[in-house]
């Protein structure tokens, strides 16, 4: 279990997150959804070690994991725009980070990951000549590589659309299941955070809006922000809404 406690951070006297608490189970999907600067991307940053905070703590399985370095966290990350190499071709991406540490994985659990990603015809192939959910998956293979304990995805599916957005986001909710991966998703999107995650945690000017499943926040909006953003202004399709909930909250 992931566990957040008073979590405060601040940019130059401005309050970016404010006393963040959360309790995320093993193998949950939770996506971070909130408007533009609500500090989404800063807390994952936290959770990942890349940026201090100025207080609280972080526990993982009942380890203190806050003044831990991100390296030795093994929380890994799969950034917005994938941050592969350009010069090496998909399966030299995949296996990049193993090159000091390769007894983390076998070759065939490798095979096993390239297999379940559907990555076999591709791995030849220079990251210029691969579509945008390729470069995705290639992403989700190098990173599941390193044997994760914490799957942490900055904006998956912001750069994909239609039928590879939806494919995706099957994959990750295939990992979490599969192998048992707690994965935290930062999201802007209301509709992909309510059709991906097993829970969503709204954030606004840095304070917790709401934390609930889908079915929760759809059917007990805690306040007028979450009724406003998540049903109103981001104009979530009505179809997608009436398949995963019924026709009353359609
Ligand atoms: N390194 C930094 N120095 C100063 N201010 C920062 C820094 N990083 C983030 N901020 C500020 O903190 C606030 C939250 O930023 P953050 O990137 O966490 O928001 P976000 O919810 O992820 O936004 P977006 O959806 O636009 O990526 C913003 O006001 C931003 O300007």
């Amino acid at each position: 279990m992931l566990k957040l406690q008073n979590i405060s951070k601040r940019y130059n006297e401005k309050v970016v997150l404010e006393n963040i608490n959360l309790e995320i189970e093993l193998g949950e999907i939770v996506s971070l959804l909130g408007p533009s600067g609500s500090g989404k991307t800063t807390l994952l940053n936290i959770i990942l070690g890349l940026t201090k905070m100025d207080q609280g703590s972080i526990l993982f399985n009942g380890h203190d994991v806050s003044y831990v370095a991100m390296k030795n966290r093994g929380f890994n990350i799969v950034f917005q725009d994938y941050a592969l190499f350009p010069h090496l071709n998909a399966y030299d991406n995949i296996v990049y980070g193993l090159k000091n540490k390769k007894n983390l994985v076998s070759e065939q659990e490798i095979r096993e990951y390239i297999e379940f990603l559907e990555l076999k015809p591709h791995l030849k192939k220079k990251i210029g000549e691969l579509s945008g959910g390729q470069k995705q998956r290639v992403a989700l293979a190098r990173t599941l590589v390193m044997k994760p304990k914490l799957l942490l995805l900055d904006e998956p599916l912001s750069a994909l659309d239609g039928v590879i957005k939806e494919s995706i986001k099957e994959r990750i909710q295939l990992i979490a299941r599969e192998f048992k991966l707690t994965t935290i998703i930062v999201t802007h999107d209301p509709e992909e955070a309510l059709t991906l995650s097993d829970k969503i945690l709204i954030i606004q000017n840095g304070g917790i809006s709401q934390f609930g499943t889908p079915q929760q926040i759809i059917q007990q909006p805690s306040n007028e922000f979450v009724k406003e953003f998540i049903l109103k202004q981001l104009h979530i399709k009505r179809q997608n809404i009436y398949q995963l909930f019924g026709e009353q909250y359609a």
